[in-house]
């Protein structure tokens, strides 16, 4: 399995990928004729025999379903199709499928989900230019109004392939049937829910196309940066595995507790945590193999600056806990901007995103070195506001656009964590479920990315592996997961990748 395997095309992408293998000496004809019988099967695998409605589109999308309803004649479906658009006016593969239809069609009309069982979906695909409306709109509304289950042809029509947005009206699809990729959109939310389970089908389009692409959208797999992973050498001593300093706030101490330990589970060689000298004792009495360093009596602006003249600290984490009440967010913001100076590898979570919300440019233009942005969606919109959600921006586009900005590795959290580098690249995350929406987990995740990078990942890699290690820890504890099992569920996740990795 090559990286390629996990490219995500945009539906432009996709279109010059079609192109390129009719160039390559693929013909468009039995491009289409592969995809409708990809669909075809998946949905003779799937279902029963049952009445079922076709409804095609006036593009290459709309050729494909006469593919399928053609398919599923054959195999003694009892098929409807209804049509939306001219077919002479349709590409010459779609035509001559079309032709090869043996049945009737109709116009399109909400009438026709009468005494059907099982809707296929093949209005628009990759060709969708604009909001749903008119037939269209009326059609998918009825469908969804109906209930029926629905097979997507690619993706549900009204799904804005790139960015999983509903363009005006998606009915939501049991089965999504793609090609050769997936697309950002099968796995961005909403997009993700609505095209339910995704089936991708190999068509026979050449793996050689990908080099002309320009890809910069993977699905986050084992395989992009498996090569990379830092595993512990025979020769090695704990020197060689990074330190890693933690910032530990005065009253929220549990956030960088479990920072620290998440950093140690992945593998860092050392882990340090500096804290007030007033919560010492209970840091020091609660961490057996991390360093606590008191950071003075007063906790000065200064203080963490001075742990910091201590080089062997190699990667700093600062947000978990640290606190934004009166003088703590000053410290905060120097403790940052001090760390940043240094050029230290660091990882800004939480209160130390939030710490520079009214100034954030003070915070973007002291990044200059190797430095991971770990923000949810609302302190994404305190650093961006320009960026956030009202904004319209789908989040792909956003946190690629932060990355931009920031020059950082912007890796913003949800069940479709994405991770943006600021060269263009963009991994999205889709092995998290449901339970790790937790106090805490983000803590856990801050110290598995600073564990990695404090052993010589890359922080685009070393944020990639860590999200996707947080989700598969998270699914192998399962309900009832909190976030202090995460760090010590680890090990398993860990053992189970190295051995694929042997
Ligand atoms: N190329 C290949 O070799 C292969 C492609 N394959 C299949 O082709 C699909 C892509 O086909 P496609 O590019 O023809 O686009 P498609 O999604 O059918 O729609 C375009 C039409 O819809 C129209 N339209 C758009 N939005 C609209 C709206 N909101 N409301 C109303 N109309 C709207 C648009 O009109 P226009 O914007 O031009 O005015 C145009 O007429 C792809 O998803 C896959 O299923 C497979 O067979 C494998 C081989
Ligand atoms: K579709």
């Amino acid at each position: 399995m090559t990286p390629n395997q996990h490219a995500l095309l945009t539906p432009q992408q996709m279109t010059q990928a079609d192109q390129a293998a009719v160039v390559a000496g693929v013909p468009a004809f039995r491009l289409m004729a592969a995809a409708g019988n990809a669909v075809a099967e998946a949905i003779r695998a799937r279902w029963s025999k049952r009445p079922v409605l076709v409804m095609a589109g006036p593009g290459n999308n709309g050729g494909d379903g006469f593919v399928i309803a053609e398919q599923l004649r054959q195999h003694g479906w009892p098929v409807t199709l209804a049509f939306m658009g001219q077919i002479d006016r349709m590409s010459e593969e779609a035509q001559a499928h079309a032709k090869a239809w043996q049945g009737e069609w109709q116009s399109l009309s909400p009438m026709q989900l009468e005494g059907a069982e099982l809707v296929v979906d093949a209005l628009f695909g990759a060709g969708l230019s604009r909001l749903i409306e008119g037939v269209a709109y009326e059609m998918l509304e009825a469908v969804v109004q109906s209930g029926l289950p629905v097979c997507a042809v690619d993706v549900p029509s009204g799904l804005d392939g790139t960015t999983g947005q509903a363009l005006g009206m998606v009915a939501k699809a049991e089965l999504t049937v793609t090609f050769f990729r997936k697309k950002p959109g099968h796995l961005i939310w909403p997009g993700r829910f609505l095209c339910g389970d995704l089936l991708l089908c190999d068509i026979g389009i050449p793996e050689s196309v990908l080099k002309g692409l320009a890809i910069n959208i993977m699905e986050n797999q084992v395989d992009l940066w498996r090569q990379d992973y830092p595993w512990p050498q025979q020769n090695g001593h704990k020197f060689h595995r990074g330190h890693v300093l933690i910032y530990g706030g005065q009253w929220i101490t549990g956030a960088s507790r479990l920072s620290a330990r998440a950093s140690q589970r992945v593998g860092a060689g050392l882990v340090s945590l500096a804290v007030p000298e007033i919560s010492w004792p209970i840091y020091a009495a609660s961490m057996l193999s991390v360093m606590v360093k008191p950071l003075g009596k007063n906790q000065s602006e200064q203080a963490f600056h001075q742990v910091l003249n201590d080089s062997r600290f190699n990667v700093v984490v600062i947000g978990p806990g640290a606190g934004l009440d009166g003088k703590d967010k000053d410290r905060v913001k120097q403790a940052v901007l001090g760390t940043l100076k240094c050029g230290r590898a660091c990882v800004l979570d939480a209160d130390a995103l939030t710490a520079f919300s009214e100034q954030p440019e003070v915070l973007f233009s002291a990044i200059h070195g190797p430095c991971v942005l770990t923000p949810h969606e609302g302190e994404f919109a305190r650093l961006f506001p320009h960026l956030s959600e009202p904004s319209g921006k789908d989040k792909l586009s956003r946190a690629k656009q932060a990355a931009h900005e920031t020059g950082a590795v912007v890796l913003l959290k949800g069940a479709d964590t994405i991770i943006a580098s600021p060269d263009g690249r963009a991994i999205i995350n889709t092995n998290a479920p449901a339970e790790l929406a937790t106090g805490g987990a983000g803590d856990v995740l801050a110290g598995f990315i600073a564990g990695l990078l404090a052993q010589g990942m890359t922080p685009f890699y070393a944020a990639a592996a860590a999200a996707w290690l947080h989700g598969e820890v998270a699914n192998e504890i399962g309900v009832g997961l909190i976030a202090e099992d995460l760090a010590d569920a680890l090990p398993n996740v860990l053992q189970r990748l190295k051995a694929y990795q042997d």
